[in-house]
This record gives structure tokens, sequence and C-alpha cells, in this order.
């Protein structure tokens, strides 16, 4: 490990554990209670108390050098302010930081669920105590990490103070039940109740056991997906003191550092001769932050911002969600065409009954996630194993790039399977 990497996990997170769980089963409560910060804040959301965008919130996590686990764990959210362990008061250790992204659990927000996940190292799957499990975005979530390929999962059971005992028992055998036969079917189940912040120090130890910092190769050219873009500045602001645009969302691979030229692809929407097409951006960065931290490098893990010298105004209100950010000449080139190995679920199963999923026709309108971005494609010839889009917007991805498919049914975008770019 070298020194720059070894300074970089006292400053910023180096792992992102998503959410994942059906509608109100309590996500964004248990990041509050992980984080002590409320990941929902958009208007709209407070006022419906639904979660409607991508969410996150980075926590420290300490322990005591004396106790045992699971009370040894602490984080930013209930951290003594003498700093000193509760049981014993020895002074607490820093052992890293993370970052977590919430996602909503509407099935009407499926799309921005499979935007997060693609950001995630590992999840929890956050299920309430008192309803039967798996209730429909619960199987269809689950679905979602199994196709996008998040290997790491920590089941939550939550709720946990407004259930009998029976009911407790009851609701981990379908859990339990629910989970056979997965690449998940060994996952731990963690009961806590996320709003009385009960079992929060269980959970930290299951986190520290089996969501380690992911090994990854920095020497790979850097590349970020972008979940969130704004303008930071208030309304009014001189235009000689304007902030340049910032852009919100995690490095994949490799390393960036402030002073770095970069590409932003598929970059803007002009008109050319009568046409809509992509141009891409070129910028430097010119500040990287982790939180409120600054940072020198950011390394892949956690959610970062960077500073550009873009025009705010070509950020702003998450206009540039979806797109990837690399040095100049190492991004793929963004694709309106595209052929695509397939490989369909046998059912619907994020609808209320479950499906039979039909095989693709020509025609057809499917919605591609790659990556954080997403796109709507026409389906020009449909074989049993692969099929020709013509797609709206480009997704600048690589042969061999790993896509969730979805095909709207009765209104809504359903998860109906995964393919590979060829
Ligand atoms: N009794 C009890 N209520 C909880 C608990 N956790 C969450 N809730 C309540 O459940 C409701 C939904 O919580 P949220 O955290 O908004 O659920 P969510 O999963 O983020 O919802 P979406 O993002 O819309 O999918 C709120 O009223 C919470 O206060 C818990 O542990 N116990
Ligand atoms: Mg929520
Ligand atoms: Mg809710
Ligand atoms: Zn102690």
């Amino acid at each position: 490990m070298d020194r720059e990497f070894e300074e970089a996990i006292k400053r910023q997170p180096l792992v992102n554990i998503g959410t994942a769980g059906h509608v109100d089963h309590g996500k964004t409560t248990l990041i509050q209670a992980l984080t002590g910060i409320w990941a929902s804040h958009h208007s709209e959301e407070l006022k419906r108390g639904i979660t409607l965008k991508i969410g996150y919130a980075d926590t420290a996590i300490y322990q005591c050098p004396k106790c045992p686990p699971p009370q040894k764990y602490y984080t930013s959210a209930n951290l003594p302010e003498d700093m000193r362990c509760r049981y014993c008061g020895t002074p607490l250790e820093y052992v890293r930081k993370v970052s977590f992204v919430d996602v909503p659990g509407h099935e009407m927000l499926m799309s921005i669920m499979l935007a997060g996940a693609a950001m995630m190292d590992a999840a929890l799957l956050v299920i309430d105590a008192t309803k039967e499990c798996p209730q429909p975005q619960t199987r269809e979530h689950f679905t979602a990490l199994s196709i996008i390929g998040v290997r790491k999962l920590v089941v939550i059971q939550n709720k946990i103070d407004i259930v009998s005992r029976e009911r407790a028992k009851e609701s981990y055998k379908e859990i339990r039940r629910f989970l056979e036969g997965t690449w998940a079917e060994s996952a731990p189940i963690i009961p806590v109740s996320a709003l009385h912040r009960a079992n929060i120090d269980a959970l930290v130890w299951a986190l520290e056991k089996y969501v380690p910092i992911p090994q990854r190769d920095h020497t790979l050219p850097p590349k970020m997906l972008v979940a969130r873009s704004f303008d930071v500045n208030k309304p009014g602001t001189p235009v000689s003191e304007l902030a340049g645009g910032v852009l919100g969302g995690t490095v994949i691979q490799g390393k960036f550092r402030v002073g770095d030229e970069i590409e932003i692809r598929p970059g803007l929407k002009v008109k050319k001769g009568g046409q809509e097409v992509y141009e891409p951006l070129y910028t430097t960065i010119t500040s990287l932050k982790s939180g409120n931290e600054p940072l020198e490098v950011a390394y892949p893990g956690g959610l970062i911002a960077i500073g550009t010298e873009l025009d705010p105004s070509i950020t702003k209100a998450d206009n540039l969600i979806g797109n990837v950010v690399g040095k100049p000449g190492t991004l793929p080139e963004p694709l309106y065409d595209l052929e695509v190995e397939i490989h369909l679920l046998e059912r619907v199963v994020g609808a209320e009954q479950p499906l039979k999923v039909e095989p693709l026709k020509t025609n057809e309108v499917i919605m591609l996630n790659v990556g954080t971005s997403l796109s709507v494609g026409t389906v020009t010839s449909a074989r049993s194993d692969s099929v020709h889009l013509k797609l709206k917007i480009p997704v600048v991805a690589g042969s061999g790039t790993r896509v969730a498919l979805s095909r709207q049914i009765a209104g809504r975008w359903r998860l109906i399977g995964y393919g590979f770019i060829k």
C-alpha cells in the first residue's frame, strides 16, 4: 500500500454502502441512525415523506480498544463529546469512514435505484419486520443488486420496536426463506430499530466484518460516474465571484487529482444541422471534496464532489446526471446504436403478481440503465439471445459493460433482465 493511499484512509470513505428495499421500510431512517444525517433533502421529498432521488451521507466509525463488540463500535451519529468510551472511559480510536448511498423504494423510481446500485460496493437490504417478506420492491431491489453485481449484503430486519417476539421470529424465517439458494444465502440478518437507534452497534460490527475496503487497481485510467450535478452559487452572486460547476458522484477506478484535465461524456446536448447530438465537455478540476473534507486526490469509494471551471448553468439542477468523467481521450465513444447480449428474468419480480417475462419484440421501447445513466431505446431487431437498440440518449460504455433492462408494464417500468454490450 502506498503512502498516499494510507493517508486517504484518514480523509475519505473508500467504500460505498447502499440501501435497498421496499418503500417505507426505513432506509433513510437507518442512514440517519448511522450518520446523523437525513439524506432526503429535496423539498418535495420532505413534504411527501418518500425518497425521490439518490441521497448520500458519510459517517466515521470509531472503536473502543478495550470493550468487546458490538458495544465497542461508535459512529459520527453517536460519538461522545469527550471521544471516550461510554462504558469504560478509554479514548476511542478512529477506524475508517464509509459512504452511504440511499435510494428510493417507490415502485415508480426503480430507475433511480438502479443508478444508485451502480455505485454500491455493498448493500443494506432493509426489511420492515411488521410486513410479510418479500414485498414487491424487496424482490425487485434484490434482483437489481444481483443483476448489477453487488455481492456483499447485510440484511436489516427493521422496526423491531413494534413487533412481538413471535412476529420477529416469523419475519426472520421469511427472510431466510427468501434468500435461500441465492448468492446472499448466508448474509447476516441484523435486527434493529432505525427509529430508536437500537442495535446500530451490531450493524456497524457486521459492516466491519463483512464489508472491507474493496481491493482496487489504482493505476487504471480514472473514471467517475456522475450521480448529481450542481450550481453551488447563491442567487445574486456577482459574476466575478461565481464558483464553477460541481459534479457529485463516485470514482469507480483510478484516482483524480486537483489540477487534472478532464473530459465529460456524453456531455452537452446541442443542435447540429437540425439534429440533436451530444458533445463532450472539457475542463480542469479546481477542487475535490469528500463531505466537508477537501482532498488533493480522490480514490474510488465514497461520494466525491469535483469542482470544475464549467459554467455553473451547465451543471445546475442535476443536468449532468449519468455522465462519465475521465482523462481526455480515455473514455469510450458514446453509443447511439448498440447490440446487447440479453438475459431475461423468468418473472417480473417488481409487480404485485409475478408475471412471465415475454421475449423482446421489434419496435418495442425499453429502458436501459448503464452505470448512473439512463436511456430509452427502440428495439430494431430481436433474437432470443441478443437485440439491436437505437437510443435517444447515448451511453458511454465499452464492450462487455453490464446493462439493466426494464420494460413498461401497466404504466410502470419493471426490471426484466440484464445484458452485456457487444
Ligand atoms: N417504529 C418504527 N418506525 C420506523 C423505523 N424506521 C423507520 N420508521 C418509520 O417508517 C417510515 C418510513 O421511513 P423512511 O426511512 O422514510 O423509509 P424509506 O425506506 O426511506 O422510504 P422510501 O425512501 O420512500 O422508500 C417513517 O415514518 C419512519 O419514521 C423503526 O425502526 N421503527
Ligand atoms: Mg427513503
Ligand atoms: Mg418513506
Ligand atoms: Zn470501552
